[in-house]
């Protein structure tokens, strides 16, 4: 196997979701100066521009390969980041992609919580055990809601945003774990040998954001 060539300390590599995440990602990086359009739709996992590659990555994997360096920084939801538990620099909150990871039930549903479906199993295991509440987390891919519809559970973990999935399937939300939006994350490694590019496109990412939506 060939090894992968050495990327020269002025290209920068970009690991984004694929998801909605992924069209304002590409809309913020421009403003902040960086040559890049939003993909053609196609079966190319790889983008080329000058100077900048994108990954095109799922959400969950984002985190993974800016920590371990692969990408030089990513664009995630800080759901996705708690979850995978890795430490990365996070400089910047991006402030789209907003929503809460939230306790939902069905409306007016007291039986005691046995299991709880999520997408987050880890952020769901230390939300119930600081609620002492011995619960099983069952793993799901997606359509959370419906495991409180089924009874597949009597609880689940999932995202809020305007509460309209909610309100159309009868469920209320009873505790906010915490508050989600888009986040700028750094390999710090890469902060160093590609401090040029990545010290101004940080600093250029907070003007954009404050400019935005002043405090
Ligand atoms: N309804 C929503 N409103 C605002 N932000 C959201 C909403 N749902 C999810 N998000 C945020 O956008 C991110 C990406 O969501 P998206 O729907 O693209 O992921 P997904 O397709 O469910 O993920 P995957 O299939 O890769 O697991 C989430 O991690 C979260 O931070
Ligand atoms: O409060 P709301 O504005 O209704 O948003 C919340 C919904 O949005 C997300 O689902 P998404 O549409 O991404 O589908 P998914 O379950 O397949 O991830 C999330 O999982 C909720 O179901």
């Amino acid at each position: 196997m060939t090894p992968a060539p050495l990327r020269a300390p002025d290209h920068l590599t970009l690991a984004l979701p694929k998801g909605r995440i992924l069209e304002e990602a590409i809309a913020l990086l421009s403003q902040a100066g960086l040559p890049l359009t939003l993909p053609e739709k196609s079966r190319a996992l790889r983008h080329e521009f000058p100077g900048v590659t994108v990954l095109e990555l799922r959400n969950q994997d984002v985190p993974v390969y800016v920590d371990l360096g692969v990408a030089d920084a990513g664009i995630v939801g800080k759901d996705v980041l708690i979850e995978s538990g890795r430490e990365v620099y996070e400089p910047v909150d991006l402030r789209f992609a907003q929503c809460r990871l939230s306790l939902i039930r069905e409306v007016g549903a007291t039986a005691p919580i046995v299991r709880v479906g999520t997408k987050y199993p880890r952020a769901a295991r230390a939300y119930l055990n600081a609620r002492g509440i011995p619960a099983e987390v069952v793993k799901l891919s997606g359509n959370i809601e419906l495991a409180a519809l089924t009874g597949l559970a009597e609880a689940v973990i999932d995202l809020v945003q305007t509460g309209s999935t909610l309100r159309a399937n009868n469920l209320e939300e009873k505790e906010v774990l915490f508050e989600s939006s888009a986040r700028l994350i750094v390999n710090r490694a890469a902060l160093k040998l590609r401090r040029e590019r990545l010290r101004p496109l940080i600093e250029r990412l907070r003007e954009l954001v404050t400019e935005d939506r002043p405090a």
